[in-house]
């Protein structure tokens, strides 16, 4: 069983681009608790322009199902995360002025480091995941940090599964099947859309949590945008 984790950035981002509260991102989370997701991701960035540090605290009051807050562990973020104390932090290696995560973390270079804030979560509770690529070393090294979990960075896998190349699943499932024998816990996402989840979900052994944002956002759009074209239209009659 995967859990669905909804990031719910998008939405947020759609509220901000008019300055007042619509969509209400509160209400939107528990909708999506309501129709079955499993948990609500989060990512706020710096520069707060689509999740803002408040959002996190008002969703912490309201998220009954996994609450996950994703981003670099600098300091305004650890000391939100402290605060706010959701099920899960994944750590993101974020440039401050990244348009979407681009990269996983380098566990070897930053293996003191990732240890050392790994372990201050984890005393308050708080379940850890390193977002990484899939080289083996990395996920060796990994481990060695002592986090609970490793979510795996799968933009390559989308974009080559888009053009046809279904053997791009391949370093993911070596990657799952390493992490989950050094005892890892294994989560999963960027660029996962309803085209490419079943097929991931099935080459991925032990996949615990996929959190899936841009996709899941548009799709919605698309799957709602005739329902709602039509009620404007039977209103206008
Ligand atoms: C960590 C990750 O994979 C990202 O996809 C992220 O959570 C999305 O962030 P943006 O919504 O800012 O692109
Ligand atoms: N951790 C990945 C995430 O939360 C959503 O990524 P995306 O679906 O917006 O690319």
């Amino acid at each position: 069983m995967t859990k669905l984790s909804v990031n719910i950035n998008k939405i947020a981002t759609l509220r901000n681009s008019r300055g007042g509260n619509v969509p209400n991102l509160l209400k939107v989370a528990k909708d999506i608790e309501s129709f079955g997701a499993e948990g609500i991701t989060i990512h706020p960035r710096p520069d707060e322009r689509h999740i803002r540090y408040k959002d996190a605290r008002d969703l912490k009051k309201i998220v009954t199902t996994e609450f996950n807050i994703e981003g670099n562990p600098i300091k305004s973020f650890m000391d939100l995360v402290l605060e706010t104390k959701p099920t899960q932090v994944t750590l993101v290696p974020d440039a401050v002025d990244a348009i979407t995560s681009n990269a996983g973390w380098d566990t070897i270079k930053h293996q003191d480091f990732l240890q050392e804030v790994i372990k201050e979560f984890q005393q308050n509770g708080i379940r850890t995941s390193i977002f990484i690529d899939t080289d083996l070393k990395l996920i060796e090294a990994a481990a060695k940090t002592g986090t609970d979990r490793i979510e795996l960075y799968t933009e390559e896998f989308a974009s080559q599964f888009e053009i046809g190349n279904k053997n791009a699943v391949k370093p993911y499932t070596e990657a799952a099947i390493l992490a989950h024998q050094l005892g890892l816990g294994i989560n999963a996402g960027h660029d996962l859309s309803l085209d490419n989840i079943k097929f991931f979900k099935e080459n991925i052994p032990h996949l615990a949590e996929v959190s899936i944002g841009h996709a899941l956002i548009a799709e919605s759009l698309y799957l709602g945008l005739e329902n709602v074209v039509n009620m404007y239209l039977h209103r206008l009659k």
